[in-house]
């Protein structure tokens, strides 16, 4: 990794509550992203994942260590960082074009590039022909995807997922995965990804960290090898059950090796 990383988090500790009430969340976190890359967090429910997007988004104050992006301490939410969470978040007045562009204007774009930048963002997604349908309309995978084309319309650098397809059936799932994979290897973002699913983390991840609790901690990273672009095809190769299995292994606290 060369230059400045595009995320660099060392020592980072956060503790709910206080007194016989506290609940020490993460200690001592070090987990540096490089530019363009896509990594998965997986471990076992509690283990902090949410805790570690939401605080890299600004949504979360910390007490000890350090999260800088691009070489800047985190202060609070930014355009420079998109995210997208499990619930899809939409406002139901409003068509999908307009809860794209309520985001903009909200971060200050001028209202004539708003249209542009909506309509933009929501070919990229493939919903053109859904631009004026109001969220009660939309599936449920269409809904993520206005809730994609929302984050990534002012452009961020990075893009903070927290099981954004968790709530989707399997097949829109896999479409949403082939979707976002898209989208990043043409957008060269950084993403930093929570998932349960570890087939998921494998396809479509650069790296998987995976995390044990209490307090939430780092156990092990994987590299995942696979070629790009991927296919859901590859999956149930022996190179992808491979990584699957050593991931699910560290999940469970088996030493099983990578
Ligand atoms: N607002 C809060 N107040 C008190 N404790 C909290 C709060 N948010 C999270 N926690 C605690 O911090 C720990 C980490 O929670 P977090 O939601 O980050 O875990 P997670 O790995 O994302 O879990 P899941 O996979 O179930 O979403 C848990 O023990 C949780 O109970």
């Amino acid at each position: 990794m060369s230059g400045v990383p595009k995320l660099e988090i060392t020592g980072l500790g956060k503790t709910f509550g206080s007194g016989r009430s506290a609940t020490v969340a993460l200690r001592d976190i070090n987990l540096t992203l490089g530019d363009n890359e896509f990594v998965s967090l997986v471990g076992t429910s509690g283990c902090g994942k949410s805790t570690i997007l939401s605080i890299v988004a600004g949504l979360q104050d910390y007490d000890d260590g350090k999260v800088l992006v691009d070489g800047m301490p985190v202060e609070g939410p930014g355009l420079d960082r998109g995210v997208v969470f499990q619930s899809y978040t939409l406002l139901p007045w409003l068509t999908a074009r307009q809860n794209v562009e309520f985001a903009l204007k909200a971060a200050g774009h001028k209202k004539r590039d708003c249209r542009d930048l909506a309509d933009e963002h929501l070919k990229l997604v493939n919903l053109t022909s859904f631009a004026d349908s109001y969220p009660s309309q939309l599936s449920g995978g269409m809904k993520q995807r206005v809730a994609i084309a929302r984050a990534l319309s002012y452009r961020p650098k990075m893009l903070l997922m927290d099981e954004p397809f968790g709530a989707l059936d399997a097949l829109t799932r896999h479409q949403m995965q082939e979707l976002l994979t898209r989208i990043w290897e043409e957008h060269r973002l950084t993403v930093l990804f929570v998932t349960h699913d570890v087939e998921e983390a494998v396809y479509i991840s650069d790296r998987i960290v995976v995390m044990g609790m209490s307090p939430g901690y780092i156990k092990q990273s994987f590299d995942v090898d696979l070629p790009r672009p991927r296919h859901q095809r590859m999956i149930g190769s022996d190179e992808f059950v491979a990584v699957q299995r050593g991931v699910m292994a560290a999940i469970r606290g088996e030493s099983e090796p990578a």
